[in-house]
Parts: C-alpha cells; structure tokens; sequence
C-alpha cells in the first residue's frame, strides 16, 4: 500500500478549508478503497504495532478499546502523516489567521522535533475499535501544551454491513451559548478532517469555540476507527 501523491492532488483542498470554516470538519468521501480500509482494520490483530491497549470503559471514555501505535509507525501511515501534514499546516493558518513568526515548521518530521523535545514522544496515531454497545464520549485529543490544531480521523468499517449506528458527532461550545452537535456519520473509506480543539470564528462575537467530537452508541456489529493527530503526545 502506497500514498501516491496523486491521491492528495486529486482533493480540492479549498473546498476543504471553506467547510472547516463553516462548520469544523470537512469529509474527504472514499479517499480509501474498501480492500485498504480492511487492511489497516487487520493491523488490530498485529499486536506488535501497538503500545499496550487502553480500555475506554477504565477511564470513562466510553466503552470500546483504543491502541496508540509506537513508532515506527507502518509504513502507509507514517506517508500519510507525513504527506497529510503540509497540506493542513497551509489550511491552518489560513483558518486562525496565523502571524508568519508563529508558523508550524514546513515539514511534519520538524513539528514532531517540537513535541519530543517538549516530552510528547508518545505517536499521535491510534486505532480504535467499538464492539456492539461501543461508543465514545466528547473530548479532544490534547495531553500535552503542544498541539496541532486539525486532525484526521478514517473510518475502516462499513456502515450498514459492519455496523449499525457508531456516528461520529461533533460539538461545539461558545461562551454564554447553549452547545451546538452535528452528525458527521461518515463511511468506510472517508477521512475526516476537523479541528482539533477550537474552530476559528471570523467576524463578529467569540473568535473560536471549543470543539469536541465523539462517537454514538455501536447498535449492531463493530466498527474499527484510526485516529491521526500530527502532534505527539
Ligand atoms: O472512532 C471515531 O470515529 C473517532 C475516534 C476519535 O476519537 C478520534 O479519532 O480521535
Ligand atoms: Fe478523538
């Protein structure tokens, strides 16, 4: 498996970043075929390629298991990281508006010099799987001071056929406002794109709001997630 670049040049990355800027998130549909979608899913049962598993029901989560990768990550993944990143560093500071002095560094290998030194040395990259009842509280997925501010999330099973229900949601909070949700939903070889902690907001009242995401209740099946964060934690 390969990440050609034709792959990120066939996304129209504008359309990208208007939908981050109207609503948080951007789905890019079918950017993975089903047969790779299954070959990452399979990655689960090489426990080699992960650190310890982590049940979300210890840590009240949610319910459902989540497994962080360590380095060195498999080889796809680590180009998709890699070739992912200047594509949303671009979209970042266009989206916050950010001042040339405070520009992520141009290439994903330097940012992650900044986490490790800063001792977030723990891969941004996990994968998570929800068996029947699974589901997965809001959060944000920040551990440390050093952030990037959009993530990717790809979903690897097949909504319908491996599973029921587990819909990615979005929420949103602004001061003195009630929260806002949307369903994402989502599908098999969709790659989500959304902001990581806060959304910009331009024009008139609060400059960003807080944004969480999270998935629904699993109601039939299972359904196996991977989560691609660019900082480490
Ligand atoms: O399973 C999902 O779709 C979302 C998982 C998650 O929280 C993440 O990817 O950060
Ligand atoms: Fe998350």
């Amino acid at each position: 498996m390969l990440v050609a670049s034709q792959r990120f040049e066939r996304v129209n990355w504008s359309s990208v970043e208007w939908d981050i800027r109207q609503k948080g998130y951007s789905i890019i549909p079918k950017w993975l075929t089903k047969a790779e979608c299954y070959t990452l899913r399979d990655l689960w049962q090489t426990p080699d390629c992960f650190c310890p598993p982590i049940e979300m029901e210890h840590h009240h989560f949610g319910y459902g298991q989540y497994r962080y990768f360590h380095y060195p990550l498999p080889e796809f993944l680590r180009q998709l990281r890699e070739k992912m990143y200047p594509y949303l560093r671009d979209m970042a500071h266009h989206l916050w508006d950010t001042p040339k002095s405070y520009h992520y560094p141009e290439t994903l290998d330097e940012f992650l010099d900044i986490c490790h030194n800063a001792g977030q040395n723990q891969a941004g990259v996990m994968m998570l799987h929800y068996p029947t009842g699974g589901y997965n509280l809001w959060h944000q997925d920040r551990h440390g001071s050093l952030l990037f501010p959009l993530q990717i999330i790809l979903v690897l099973s097949e909504s319908g056929h491996d599973f029921e229900g587990g819909k990615l949601l979005v929420q949103e909070e602004y001061a003195h406002k009630p929260p806002e949700r949307h369903i994402i939903g989502g599908n098999i070889g969709d790659v989500v794109v959304l902001c990581t902690a806060s959304r910009p907001k331009h024009g008139h009242g609060p400059k960003k709001s807080e944004f969480y995401h999270g998935v629904s209740k699993v109601t039939a099946g299972e359904r196996y997630s991977l989560s691609c964060l660019f900082h480490d934690e």
